[in-house]
């Protein structure tokens, strides 16, 4: 349960003061997320989010991720938005922590991932890649190739606790990615942690995105090879090609991908593994036992790193494209 930060009814009660969302009625800690302390709260007025952000979450990048819900928002991608206190300020602090008030999306996020989920996903990646567009702020990806080997500096030596040899694999593959990462492909605002947990649905229907904390300017084909990993692998690590090409055939009804990007992927597809790899490692080894928070895997990236190593070309992830160039 990612519940990090404590607090108290009564510091909770303070905090809520200058809101208008009426009464406390309730609260209890989200046994969901590994990065923020997340509360569900009943008011009088209805269900929101308490969210306290931790760690990995520079205060300086909050304006950048509560913006762009707003901004997102306004363009219509459903997604929660930020509450205004009276005084229009919607980043306070509680238990020394930086926090806000979110409002609640209906939904549930797909425990099976369906080729239409995964359909409906590489759709509002997409939307969310053209609707960034308008977006007034910028945010550099903190997680991208040139802090990966700082953040792997930090487990290297471990690493063979958790499998022999991992070190020897992740440092050639991590050369690989430095030597050959591309650049010069269409870029923007990208969600970067676009996994199933933070996408919603009711029914068949996708409800909203949440959980923009990752979110910054990079490569859009990025994303998607984001998505491809969180979306389209089996439980037994087999690559689902029919999830594949619905999720990138979703994509590319919103937003055609470039030639560049296509034969870009499988380069793409490979790093964003390691980059969740390398912060599931780092929690592995670190975060304490007790501690209120399910950690993932990193192995089960590491599979999906070995898989990628392998692709001669993105048809193999189902891409087909019709040559049409774009954006
Ligand atoms: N606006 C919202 N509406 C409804 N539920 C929400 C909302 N925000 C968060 N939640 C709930 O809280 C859980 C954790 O939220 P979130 O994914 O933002 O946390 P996190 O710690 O940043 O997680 P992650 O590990 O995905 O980065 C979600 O899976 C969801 O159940
Ligand atoms: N989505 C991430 C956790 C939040 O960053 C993972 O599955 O490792």
């Amino acid at each position: 349960m990612a519940v990090y930060t404590d607090i108290t009814e009564a510091e909770l009660r303070a905090f809520l003061e200058p809101y208008d969302i009426g009464e406390l009625l309730s609260y209890k800690g989200i046994a969901e997320g590994v990065e923020n302390s997340n509360f569900l709260m009943h008011t009088e007025k209805g269900s929101f989010i308490l969210t306290l952000y931790e760690k990995r979450v520079d205060r300086n990048d909050l304006p950048f991720f509560l913006g762009l819900m707003e901004h997102l928002a306004e363009s219509g991608l459903t997604c929660p938005l930020p509450v205004h206190r009276r005084d229009g300020i919607v980043l306070g602090e509680l238990a020394g922590r930086p926090a806000a008030v979110i409002t609640f999306l209906e939904g549930m996020w797909p425990r099976r991932p369906t080729p239409d989920h995964c359909r409906e996903v590489g759709k509002v990646a997409a939307m969310l890649h053209l609707s960034g567009r308008g977006f007034d702020r910028s945010r550099k990806n903190a997680l991208s190739v040139r802090a990966w080997r700082p953040l792997w500096n930090q487990s290297a030596a471990r690493a063979d606790e958790v499998e022999p040899g991992l070190s020897r694999e992740v440092e050639a593959d991590l050369e690989r990615l430095e030597e050959n990462w591309p650049d010069g492909l269409p870029s923007g605002v990208i969600h970067a942690d676009l996994f199933p947990d933070n996408v919603f649905f009711l029914g068949e229907t996708l409800s909203g995105v949440i959980d923009f904390y990752f979110a910054c300017n990079d490569l859009f084909a990025y994303d998607v090879a984001v998505c491809l990993n969180a979306w389209c692998f089996e439980r037994d690590g087999a690559f689902n090609m029919t999830k594949g090409l619905a999720l990138l055939s979703g994509y590319q009804s919103v937003r055609p991908v470039t030639a560049a990007e296509a034969e870009a992927l499988p380069m793409l597809a490979h790093g964003a593994a390691l980059r969740f790899f390398l912060t599931r490692l780092y929690d592995w080894l670190n975060v304490p036992d007790g501690a209120m928070v399910v950690k993932k895997d990193p192995m089960e990236y590491l599979r999906y790193m070995r898989f990628h190593r392998n692709i001669g070309s993105a048809a193999e992830y189902g891409l087909r494209q019709s040559g049409a160039e774009s954006h």
